[in-house]
């Protein structure tokens, strides 16, 4: 279980929004989603297959328009922004994916060196060799620098991949189910991994996850989607707390075989 915070700042909203709706042809997935992420804090989406958590996430960071309602990242709304400004603000906003996506035939250096190159070209050749050493020692992989994604564990490989995403400094992290897949001691690893990036890098992040472990250990905060709004938040006794037959089903599904 998380303790209590200090380092959250409710005065500042990195992420706001309200009266969010979208649809696929009559299939309302999100029908008016109000949802706020304060700066510093770890906050967990937490839903069912289906629910629309990947949804949310890409209307987040601008790859998918939303129908209705306002969605402000840093003080930006996103769907009023030019190509340019959206590009420049997703620099802003890490997006660690579920399949890590690592390049094969690139080092781990070379892998973390490609988005410096690409997105911070003013940058000289010592420092980015510098930063990727202190990003690489931040996820405690510094012996992993010249190896092939290939000679990697899949924990260590998702290690890598946060390490890519929070290369370009973002404030914000998004983590697409960042256990799924992972053996019980590896989730444990990742979930104090993104502890560990909340507290050195003093991001804020919202985390979309199944994995209730993960939930409790990571969560500043928990929201649940349930049939197209978040319904149920707070801590996670807060959340799990209640006769809702839908809340209790999908913590039995976790916690009970
Ligand atoms: N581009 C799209 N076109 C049509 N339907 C889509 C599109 N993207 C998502 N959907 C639908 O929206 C619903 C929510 O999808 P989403 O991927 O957000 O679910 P999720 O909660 O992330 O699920 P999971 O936990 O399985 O990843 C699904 O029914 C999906 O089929």
């Amino acid at each position: 279980m998380k303790k209590i915070n200090p380092n959250i700042n409710y005065e500042n909203k990195v992420i706001e929004i309200k009266g969010l709706k979208k649809a696929f042809d009559d299939f309302e997935v999100l029908k008016g989603v109000d949802l706020n992420l304060y700066q510093g804090e770890n906050l967990v989406v937490l839903g069912r297959s289906g629910t629309g958590k990947s949804v949310l996430i890409k209307i987040i960071s601008g790859l998918l328009d939303p129908d209705e309602g306002m969605v402000r990242v840093l003080g930006q709304e996103v769907n009023k922004l030019k190509p340019k400004q959206l590009d420049q603000l997703r620099l802003k906003v890490g997006f660690s994916f579920q399949n890590s996506a690592l390049y094969d035939s690139m080092t781990v250096y070379e892998n973390l060196e490609f988005p410096l190159i690409r997105h911070a070209k003013d940058m000289s050749k010592g420092e980015r060799d510098r930063r990727i050493h202190f990003i690489l020692d931040g996820v405690g992989l510094l012996q992993a620098i010249n190896q092939m994604p290939s000679e990697l564990s899949g924990g260590q490989r998702k290690r890598i991949g946060i390490a890519r995403t929070l290369i370009l400094k973002p404030e914000i992290m998004l983590y697409d189910e960042p256990t799924a897949g992972l053996d019980p001691i590896t989730c444990i690893e990742i979930n104090a991994l993104i502890n560990d990036v909340q507290e050195r890098f003093n991001t804020s992040a919202i985390i979309i996850t199944h994995d209730l472990t993960c939930a409790r250990s990571v969560g500043d905060r928990m929201v649940m989607l349930l049939e197209g709004q978040f319904q149920r938040q707070g801590t996670f006794e807060e959340v799990f707390n209640t006769d809702d037959e839908r809340v209790k089903m999908f913590y039995d599904y976790n916690f009970v075989y």
